[in-house]
């Protein structure tokens, strides 16, 4: 890992966010943010900010409500709470908290907020883009992500299809397939499609209609589930090698992002119960008609700043000290919720936080270290960062967090001098190419070039190879699947990679995610890595900021002695599912 000088985020190899001029290369400098000096199309049916959790803002924090909640420092008595990491999940949380009427300060070390969902500007041949790092997508049934698009403006521009609607195609033979959904309800809805889908023989289409009903009979919390991999579980119910190729893999490695063999059979369970075996329209897909960067930082920043929120950029996170911890010199305060480094640590404050509340040592812009002072903590940062700042005692094995591993994407991006997709996007079989979007409008590119994302999961192959050999790997695949780009011109080529886009979705991997309270009073964890019972998603980040956020509010109610702390959040709080570890219950 190396440290990015520009962005300052941390990088297995060149940064992702690079703007290359040849193979990935150059700097994060060079981006300028998204959105600045460039028209954004926002639909007249564009609503306003609407905000579904609406459980958390019935907690009465905020000043004049309940009088005499000391803040560490402030100096109106209104709570304050640290969220740190302003991806997807540390934007939730401290919108979800600013909503409920705490104070938010929303420490973020990169120069923009939306963690691993970001977008980057680009002088192409075929002129000026924005690329996302990675193809997003979302499913009508991810309801913590759209409510917090809701929640900045951004629904209208990441529609969801009327109804779920796939294209597969088989470059080998061209043979073209379609999963889409009926108007029937769940499970008929899928029935038609898989009775016609002409990449399983019939016998293989019966054999997997078989399996998805006994895998809808599976209850995904049950600890002996995510022991077992879930290619051994469609073996054993009958599925040829095709059948996991053209079927399960296809829908799996891109929600997953691992194949059927390296999957824990719980969150399989998860993935496929909830998105095509539930609600007809659960699978039902949404993608962002803008850069990702116009909804998670833009727009999350307005939203934030609308709210109130104190959003400091390029400011991170150095060390995390428990209410109580021994004083120590320290640097000035900041201007928000924050104390003197130097003043002893008081007890009793009537917070509950005991000891002047947690001591948070940021390095701001530039290294100018600040304390900053808080009543709470959220903590949505990736996982390895979550490990060091943890204070002792905080998780019961805090090592385990190191087991979750992680898991690479690639996406490979190609100009094309002319139109050589008509569909939005496909999936393809007989093929490395996984999946293919049509980047074209969401990058701004005009002038008749049509720009392709190719999205590959599970990237572990292909992870390190340089950017000039997926070129003389991967346009030739393109070719074969898509004939109309035989004749045509590459203007633009290049790479982006992650190589900790997810954690690893392994068998076991359930126990080693934590929940958001952990044993540390007021110390809540959140982050698409914390036991949501989601795979590492936006959805599963959005939870877990909003969980966390109500978890910080029960926190602040229970430390006034309030009878009755207020309920989680229930639209998006799964809450504690048997078999799953638990942390703490300080709160
Ligand atoms: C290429 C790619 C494609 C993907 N495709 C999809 C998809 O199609 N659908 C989907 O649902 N999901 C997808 N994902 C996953 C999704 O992007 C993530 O699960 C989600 O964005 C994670 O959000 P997060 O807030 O939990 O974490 P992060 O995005 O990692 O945010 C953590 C933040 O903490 C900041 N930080 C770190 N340390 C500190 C510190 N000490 N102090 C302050 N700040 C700190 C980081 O800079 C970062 O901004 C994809 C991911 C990638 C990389």
């Amino acid at each position: 890992m190396s440290r990015c000088g520009a962005c300052r985020g941390w990088t297995p190899g060149p940064c992702p966010a690079v703007v290359p001029s040849g193979p990935v290369g150059g700097a994060c400098g060079d981006r300028r943010p998204v959105g600045a000096g460039r028209p954004v199309r926002v639909p007249p049916s564009s609503r306003p900010d609407r905000w579904e959790v609406r459980a958390v803002t019935a907690v009465p924090v905020s000043p004049g409500a309940t009088p005499g909640v000391p803040a560490p420092g402030g100096p109106d008595g209104q709570p304050t709470v640290l969220v740190a990491g302003g991806g997807i999940a540390g934007t939730a949380a401290a919108l979800a908290l600013a909503d409920a009427g705490v104070r938010v300060v929303l420490a973020e070390a990169r120069p923009r907020l939306g963690g691993l969902a970001f977008s980057f500007r680009r002088s192409s041949p075929a002129g000026d883009l924005t690329a996302d790092n990675g193809q997003h997508v979302h499913l009508r049934c991810c309801t913590a992500y759209r409510a917090l698009l809701d929640r900045v403006g951004g629904a209208p521009l990441a529609p969801v299809q009327d109804r779920l609607d796939v294209p597969v195609l088989d470059a080998r033979d061209h043979t073209l397939g379609r999963l889409r959904r009926s108007a029937l309800p769940a499970p008929l809805h899928l029935a038609g499609s898989l009775a016609r889908y002409p990449h399983l023989s019939l016998a293989e289409r019966s054999a997997a209609a078989r399996a998805a009903l006994a895998l809808r009979r599976l209850d995904p919390a049950d600890p002996a589930l995510d022991g077992a991999r879930f290619g051994d579980w469609l073996r054993h119910h009958g599925q040829s090698p095709r059948a996991v190729e053209a079927l399960w893999d296809l829908v799996g490695t891109a929600t997953l992002n691992a194949r059927a063999d390296q999957v824990s059979l719980a969150l399989a369970a998860m993935v496929f119960r909830t998105g095509l075996l539930g609600e007809a329209g659960a699978a039902d897909i949404g993608r962002a008609r803008v850069p990702l960067g116009e909804l998670h930082d833009v727009r999350a920043r307005r939203a934030l700043d609308r709210a109130g929120v104190r959003t400091l950029l390029r400011t991170r996170l150095r060390r995390l000290r428990p209410p109580g911890a021994a004083p120590e010199p320290g640097p000035p305060d900041t201007s928000t919720g924050t104390s003197r480094g130097t003043s002893p640590d008081r007890a009793a404050d009537g917070s509950g936080t005991g000891h002047g509340g947690w001591r948070a040592d940021l390095d701001g812009p530039g290294g100018t270290p600040t304390v900053l002072r808080a009543h709470a903590v959220v903590l949505a940062v990736p996982p390895e960062e979550a490990e060091r700042l943890l204070p002792d005692g905080a998780l019961e094995r805090p090592a385990r967090l190191r087991g979750l591993g992680t898991a690479p994407i690639v996406n490979l991006h190609v100009v094309y001098d002319r139109r050589v997709l008509r569909r939005p996007f496909l999936a393809a079989l007989g093929t490395p190419v996984q999946w293919v979007f049509d980047r074209t409008e969401p990058s701004g590119l005009t002038g008749g070039a049509q720009y392709l994302a190719l999205s590959q999961s599970a990237a572990g192959d292909i992870i390190d190879q340089p950017a000039a050999d997926l070129r003389a790997r991967f346009l030739p695949e393109l070719a074969r699947l898509l004939p109309a780009a035989r004749p045509a011109r590459v203007l633009d080529f290049f790479v982006t990679r992650e190589r900790a886009a997810t954690f690893a979705p392994a068998p076991g991997t359930a126990r080693l995610r934590p929940h958001a309270i952990s044993r540390a009073p007021g110390l809540l964890l959140a982050g698409a890595w914390t036991d949501t019972g989601w795979p590492a998603t936006m959805e599963g980040a959005a939870r877990s900021g909003a969980t966390a956020a109500a978890a910080a509010l029960r926190h602040l109610g229970a430390a006034r002695g309030r009878a009755d702390p207020p309920p989680a959040p229930t639209a998006v709080d799964p809450g504690r599912r048997p078999g799953h570890t638990q942390e703490g219950t300080a709160v």
